[in-house]
């Protein structure tokens, strides 16, 4: 039996944030692995996001080297809305014998009360909060929070600063960089 923490998220781009809650919560709850899930369509973001593909081959870049991270890409794989709960689901089926752990920055526990199926979502996984300025990881809902260094940075700023040609060296791993610029991510068309 494993204890498995899954972040998912857009990761449009991944950056330093969430390398650094995967890594802090892995180790704080003595976790055996984190797996990322790339969303297909997030639940709740209006704008649409850049492919699929993208996002799954950075993800892969950002977490290469660390034994503990894994790819998961089981809502890409599903398409359609990446329902939580749709995906806690599935991955109890498959893996029955292991424990999962749903790690979110605190934006998202704000945002709890909102999620498809909260109430039996919350019976099926254990939230995990991390702190994110400007956001509280209070909840009525069962969360454990687990307290890392604020990092605050997200992908929308990255994708405004690279529009906009400013240096996000350091916001993100330079692999990671490196794809965005040779796939001409994010520039202004
Ligand atoms: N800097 C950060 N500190 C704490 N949690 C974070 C941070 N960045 C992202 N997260 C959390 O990681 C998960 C995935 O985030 P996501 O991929 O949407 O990144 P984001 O930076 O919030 O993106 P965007 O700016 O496009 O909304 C979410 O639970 C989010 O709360
Ligand atoms: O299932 C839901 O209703 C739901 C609502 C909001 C967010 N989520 C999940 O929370 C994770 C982080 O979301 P995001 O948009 O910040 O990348 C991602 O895996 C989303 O699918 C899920």
């Amino acid at each position: 039996m494993k204890k498995i923490g899954l972040l998912g998220g857009t990761f449009d781009p991944p950056h330093i944030g969430h390398l650094i809650m995967a890594e802090e919560v892995c180790e704080k709850l003595q976790l055996d692995e984190v797996w990322f899930i790339p969303v297909n369509v997030p639940p709740h973001k209006e704008a649409s996001t850049t492919h699929g593909e993208h996002r799954l081959e950075m993800v892969k870049r950002a977490i290469e080297g660390n034994k503990h991270f894994k790819l998961e890409p089981i809502e890409l794989k599903r398409k359609g809305i990446s329902y939580t709960v749709d995906t806690v689901k599935q991955l109890k089926d498959k893996h029955p014998k292991h424990t999962f752990y749903f790690i979110i920055g605190a934006d998202m526990v704000e945002y709890l009360p909102k999620w498809h199926q909260i109430k039996e979502l919350v019976q099926l996984v254990q939230f995990v909060g991390v702190n994110r300025t400007g956001y509280k990881v209070k909840s009525d809902f069962n969360v454990i929070e687990v307290p890392i260094p604020f990092v605050d940075i997200s992908s929308s700023q990255i994708r405004d600063r690279v529009g906009e040609k400013i240096t996000t060296k350091y916001w993100l791993p330079d692999s990671v960089r490196r794809y965005i610029r040779e796939q001409d991510l994010y520039g202004k068309k």
